[in-house]
């Protein structure tokens, strides 16, 4: 596991102290172990490589768009190690050979890249890299949407703004059409 848990348990028992804080008193005693197990969840992302997800792949002769949409997601915002949380919208055309890939493998897609600390526009980068190279497929789009908590917590403090990413590659971007039509899916009945 990349993330040490008996170090960031020190740490965080540490970080209890210079905040003024007793980590002994009765409710802390167990939260620097829980601190710790909670960053190995949300960083999980690091021990696994995303591509494995794309591996299983069928025969469909299918030449015409697949979008998962509504994907939800939380991620770790690397500036401030608070989470962002949103939604992640993977839109891909097969490739000549009309394989296609499982659906949930474009929700594990986004669930690998999003534990880790990451910036959005990474996070949205990196999905599309990840699909583009291991498919093959004649285009990709991916859309996020995300409330960041530093933006809203704290600092500028304006709650349920929405940042919007976006990566477009192939068809989708060389085609205007075929652009529209994937947006089009993005924003229908909401
Ligand atoms: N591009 C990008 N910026 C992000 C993301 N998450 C947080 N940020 C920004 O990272 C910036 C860090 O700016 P700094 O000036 O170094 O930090 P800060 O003083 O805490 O900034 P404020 O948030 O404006 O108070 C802020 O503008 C954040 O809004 C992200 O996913 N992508
Ligand atoms: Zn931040």
């Amino acid at each position: 596991m990349a993330v040490d848990l008996a170090r960031v348990e020190g740490l965080v028992r540490e970080l209890l102290a210079a905040l003024g804080e007793d980590p002994e008193r009765d409710g802390l005693q167990d939260t620097p172990g829980r601190v710790a197990r909670m960053y190995g969840e949300l960083l999980a992302g690091l021990d696994e490589d995303p591509a494995r997800h794309l591996t299983v792949s069928f025969a469909a002769e299918h030449d015409e768009m697949v979008m998962v949409r509504d994907i939800p997601f939380s991620s770790l915002c690397e500036h401030h190690l608070v989470p962002f949380v949103g939604r992640a919208h993977v839109a891909y055309i097969p490739g000549t050979d009309g394989r296609i890939t499982g659906l949930s493998k474009l929700a594990r897609l986004v669930e690998a890249y999003s534990r880790r600390l990451q910036v959005q526009e990474r996070l949205t980068t990196q999905i599309a890299d990840c699909l583009e190279r291991v498919l093959v497929p004649r285009g990709v789009l991916v859309v996020v949407e995300a409330e960041h908590l530093c933006m809203s917590i704290r600092g500028v403090k304006k709650p349920g703004t929405l940042t919007v990413t976006s990566a477009v590659r192939g068809l989708f971007r060389s085609d205007p059409r075929t652009r529209a039509e994937a947006l089009q899916f993005v924003h229908a009945h909401r």
